[in-house]
């Protein structure tokens, strides 16, 4: 019989993954047996000790890397099964990330900052310049697109990174400690932004953070300890 109220297929499918870094003749079992799904639309938050392989699972799911068993699919692509230029080609397209350090490049102005993913994309110039002023006014900063990264402060910095996560208008956000390098008051700045981009435009945000006050943004938090899912919560 059928399911009268059919699931829908996950936007990020983890299933089953392990990940082992060589270090010489070391081998470091860094995820075990991790199973996670992430429905289109969801803001998950990644929580862990240290070392616990959060960045790890971020970035097999952003298609930085592979695991060792398992499978990755995103969207519907097996990521696992991609060569390294398809994976390029593949983030390009569905992935934004946001650093904990921003990541500017300090001799780009903040609208040539938030440029750079698109020169990957076949855009024309004027495209990616309506592109970009769309993206900076979603995070408030149209006034500052001509200024440089050096100028600004820090949360004001953290923007132009996420508008630059956002610019290709990726399927994923894939965010990492985004708030971890700045005071409570930019910081939750930043969180109404993500938590703003989630409800209001619909994004699917996976946000590894170290801060319970972040987290709690958040409609599910998620535990990692030593490689493993070890509980979740709704917020
Ligand atoms: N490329 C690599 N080669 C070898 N070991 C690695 C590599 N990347 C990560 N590791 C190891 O995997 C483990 C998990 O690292 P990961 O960065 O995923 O942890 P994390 O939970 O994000 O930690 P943190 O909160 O400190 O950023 C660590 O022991 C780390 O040293």
């Amino acid at each position: 019989m059928s399911d009268p109220t059919p699931q829908k297929e996950p936007l990020v499918r983890v299933d089953a993954v392990e990940k082992i870094f060589h270090r010489g003749s070391e081998d470091i079992h860094v995820l075990s047996d991790l199973t996670l799904h992430v429905p289109a639309g969801e803001f998950v938050a990644l929580m862990g000790p240290s070392g616990s392989g959060k960045s790890t699972l971020l970035n097999l799911i952003g298609g930085l890397d592979r695991p060792t068993k398992g499978s990755v699919s995103v969207a519907g692509d097996r990521l696992d099964n991609l060569s390294d230029r398809q994976l390029a080609a593949w983030r390009a397209r569905h992935i934004g990330f946001v650093f904990q350090l921003y990541n500017l490049m300090p001799v780009l102005t903040a609208e040539r900052n938030v440029e750079l993913p698109l020169l990957l994309t076949p855009l024309t110039k004027v495209q990616r310049q309506k592109h970009v002023a769309t993206a900076l006014a979603m995070v408030g900063l149209s006034h500052r697109a001509t200024h440089y990264p050096r100028t600004m402060s820090g949360g004001e910095q953290q923007r132009v990174g996420i508008a630059r996560g956002i610019v290709t208008d990726p399927t994923l956000l894939l965010c990492d400690e985004p708030t971890g390098d700045l005071d409570r008051k930019a910081g939750d700045e930043i969180l109404d932004l993500l938590t703003a981009l989630n409800r209001e435009h619909g994004k699917t945000i996976v946000m590894v953070t170290h801060d319970p006050h972040a987290s709690a943004r958040a409609a599910r938090t998620v535990h990692l300890t030593k490689g493993r899912l070890t509980s979740e919560a709704q917020s």
